[in-house]
């Protein structure tokens, strides 16, 4: 394909998918890459000179990437006249399956909608995967980080979160208003004039897709048990129906059955005959059973605005989001990105936690089945934190740390690989 400011590397051969959904990786891989807006400009080249390093120690020459370079927000507005989303950045990443990225700016209350939430829609990348685990030695507010050891599947692709709203005042905003007074007898919008309007769809496929992903995840981990996180009580057919349809998949399509009488489901993991539990909390209680009792969960299963929150107050526990990693994943796309946003104030300052990103690029080395080098990236970034040298979030709570700037902790989990 002829792209316009794309520009395809000479040596490198696309990741193709299987009709089974494996991936053919070949041993140089071209893979796209967004820099980001923000700090994306300081984490994102160190992110590339970690994973190259990794690759190049655990394969000597023989794997390689070859890193394309395509556009979304800033970068693309400056170069595509103004086009922050253009068309050849998601034609790309649906042509070479894998990519990765660094975050992109969302204006608050106005301006254009996240471009982050626009790629995962266009894209349909409806399970966002985000592992939470505690590295020995980051510093944390909990007494027992090392107990916190949990993985969001967050839906991605529905409920409020995908900005379908309207602004109060706007015309649009009037007539649904309108609509659902005169045509739906609903008498509770408190003040009907001047209010903006927002729609939460929530729907039995959206859920079963994301349940199934976690519930294979946990059955393929080996792991004890599946939570669903959900505000029910409140919002039933949304929120409540997203609880009720995992119930009833994890019954119907892996052989639960209700313990004592339910609503949790047992069910037997198939490869290790172990039991899986699948339960579910309410979201609000949750936040502090995961505070409180966290070697209780494990698998996450949740809708997406409750995600979002739960992923960036468990990254906290482990250490905060500098370095929290997530894979937005489709059936035969995956693009991987950091839990965190742009953090604009410490833009090209060279001072933030690659970390996540880091840690992020380490998935999708697992992805592409090149365990090896996910491996010396994990072992790097123990290594880097045993020994204190650290970035400045972890240093301006640890004991004796060394402060490095986000370039140089890069050089620290390359040394320490
Ligand atoms: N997927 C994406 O691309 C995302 C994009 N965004 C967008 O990012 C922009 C900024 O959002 P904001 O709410 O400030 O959230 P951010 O996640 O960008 O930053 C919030 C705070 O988190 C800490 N932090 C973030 N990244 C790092 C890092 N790499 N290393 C160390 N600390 C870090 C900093 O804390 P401290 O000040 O304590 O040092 C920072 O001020 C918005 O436009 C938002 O929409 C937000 C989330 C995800
Ligand atoms: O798109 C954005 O600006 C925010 C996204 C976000 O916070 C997230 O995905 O965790
Ligand atoms: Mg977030």
């Amino acid at each position: 394909m002829g792209y316009q400011h794309i520009k395809v590397p000479a040596e490198g051969e696309k990741i193709t998918v299987n009709a089974d959904l494996s991936l053919n990786v070949p041993d140089r891989p071209i893979i796209p890459f967004i820099e980001g807006d923000g700090i994306g400009i300081d984490i994102t080249p160190v992110m590339i000179n970690v994973v190259n390093a990794a690759i190049e120690k655990a394969y000597a020459g023989s794997k390689k990437i070859s890193w394309m370079e395509i556009y979304t927000g800033e970068k693309a507005a400056e170069m595509y006249d103004g086009d922050w989303f253009p068309a050849e950045t998601l034609d790309a990443i649906k042509e070479y399956a894998v990519a990765i990225k660094g975050p992109l700016t969302t204006p608050v209350g106005g301006g254009f909608r996240s471009l982050n939430v626009a790629l995962r829609q266009e894209l349909d990348l409806y399970v966002c995967q985000r592992p939470v685990r505690w590295f020995e030695g980051v510093p944390s507010p909990v007494k027992e980080p090392g107990k916190t050891n949990m993985v969001i599947f967050r839906e991605n692709s529905e409920d409020i979160y995908a900005g379908i709203e309207w602004q109060a005042g706007s015309a649009e905003a009037d007539k649904l208003i309108n609509y659902l007074q005169e045509e739906m007898g609903v008498s509770k919008i408190r003040f009907p004039q001047n209010c903006g309007i927002g729609i939460k769809p929530v729907s039995e496929e959206g859920t079963k897709r994301l349940v199934r992903k976690a519930i294979q995840y946990t059955i393929d981990q080996d792991l004890p048990s599946l939570t669903i996180v959900h505000k029910g009580n409140i919002m039933k057919f949304t929120e409540g129906a997203f609880k009720n349809w995992g119930y009833q998949l994890a019954m119907e399509e892996f052989g639960g059955e209700l313990l004592d009488g339910g609503p949790w489901v047992k069910l037997k993991n198939p490869n290790t005959g172990k039991e899986i539990i699948v339960k579910d909390v309410i979201a609000d209680a949750m936040l502090q059973q995961v505070l409180l009792r966290p070697d209780e969960y494990s698998v996450i299963a949740t809708l997406n605005l409750n995600g979002d929150y739960l992923s960036d107050a468990l990254a906290a526990q482990v250490g905060g989001i500098g370095i929290a990693p997530g894979a937005n994943l489709s059936d035969n796309v995956a693009l991987f990105e950091a839990t965190h946003g742009t953090a604009p104030k410490y833009t090209g300052q060279d001072k933030v936690n690659p970390g996540s990103l880091i840690l992020s690029a380490e998935m999708m080395l697992r992805h592409l089945g090149w365990n090896e080098a996910a491996d010396l990236i994990i072992n790097g970034m123990n290594g880097a934190i045993q020994a204190k040298t650290v970035t400045y979030d972890f240093e301006r709570l640890m004991e004796g740390a060394t402060l490095l700037k986000c370039s140089e902790f890069g050089d620290a989990i390359i040394k320490h690989m």
